[in-house]
């Protein structure tokens, strides 16, 4: 098992918690109430600093619950933490957008992540044409 190092900001949220044999996502938790009013928009912090293992990043997205139960969207879509943020002051936050007043409790998990291997060093180089077969271009496969 990978050890990976986490700082809590806040007493009362659950600890971090990898359940084997249900899903390898780890749910993370709102570090504090939160009321919202539809159309709102606000970076919820999830109440933690984790030291992702070299050569790592982690994808943050909803749990597929959170928009019935809550009305939230992720407003980024996924959260995308870095290798590089992993210092005591790197908390982890999710942008999210309110479609309903909405109150949410401390603890309440609203989110989930799993770490990814980063993927290798890119150059891009500059052409005039592609070798590779055309495909049609966007939305060419149908309706
Ligand atoms: O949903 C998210 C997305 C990002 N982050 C943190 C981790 C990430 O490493 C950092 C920066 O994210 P990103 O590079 O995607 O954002 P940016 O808008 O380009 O900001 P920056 O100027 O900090 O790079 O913010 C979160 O806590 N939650």
């Amino acid at each position: 098992m990978e050890e990976i190092k986490v700082k809590y900001f806040v007493d009362g949220i659950d600890e971090l918690c990898y359940v084997a044999g249900k899903s390898d996502w780890i749910d993370l938790h709102a570090a504090e109430d939160v009321d919202m009013k539809a159309g709102e928009f606000r970076l919820i912090p999830l109440g933690v600093a984790i030291e992702l293992p070299e050569g790592y990043e982690a994808h943050v997205v909803p749990r597929s619950s959170t928009f019935k139960n809550y009305g939230l969207l992720q407003a980024n879509s996924m959260g995308v933490v870095d290798y590089t943020y992993r210092g005591d002051n790197d908390q982890w936050h999710v942008p999210m957008y309110a479609t309903r007043d909405v109150h949410i409790d401390k603890n309440t998990r609203i989110s989930q992540f799993r770490i990814m291997k980063n993927q290798p060093p890119l150059v891009f180089t500059r052409v005039e044409h592609l070798t590779g077969p055309d495909r049609g271009g966007f939305g060419s496969t149908g309706k």
